[in-house]
């Protein structure tokens, strides 16, 4: 089981609960962090989010989890997730295993978002059960 899950969230997911609700719904951030750490806690495992709109800061964080006992990552890289081989290579790099998440279901979107440069390397991929999602994420690790 996990003890430390560290989770991820890319650019604009600041913004969630007022972003496009038609898509990413009326939750926010604060909420899906509150409720995943609440999780994490209930079952004895320490939880960390990160969030930044900076494909640097990003690479920063995943590198720093290698040495903070860190044991499983959750990540939305969000519009990363069909761009950065900066953001893929530091997952590799950490050879941590994680699971990638989306919002929407980016299958039934433009194109552009079927594209993953990370769904290879993931664990496994959930995509469309809005927040629910993070939650499953979290419920894996902490079972595995
Ligand atoms: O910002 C996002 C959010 C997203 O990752 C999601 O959670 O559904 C889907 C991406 O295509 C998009 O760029």
């Amino acid at each position: 089981m996990a003890n430390r899950i560290l989770v991820l969230h890319g650019p604009n997911l600041n913004l969630l609960g007022t972003r496009e609700p038609e898509v990413y719904g009326a939750t926010t951030l604060a909420d899906i962090d509150a409720r995943l750490a609440a999780l994490a806690q209930a079952n004895g495992a320490q939880l960390s989010t990160f969030q930044s709109n900076h494909e640097g800061g990003l690479v920063d964080r995943i590198q720093a989890a290698r040495t903070d006992g860190t044991d499983f990552i959750v990540i939305n890289p969000a519009a990363y997730t069909h761009t950065s081989v900066a953001i893929r290579d530091a997952l590799a790099a950490v050879a941590m295993p994680f699971i990638e998440v989306h919002v929407s279901n980016v299958h039934k979107r433009e194109a552009f978002r079927r594209h993953s440069y990370f769904s290879d390397l993931a664990v496994g991929v959930v995509a469309g059960l809005g927040p629910d999602g993070y939650e499953a994420a979290v419920r894996y690790a902490l079972a595995h």
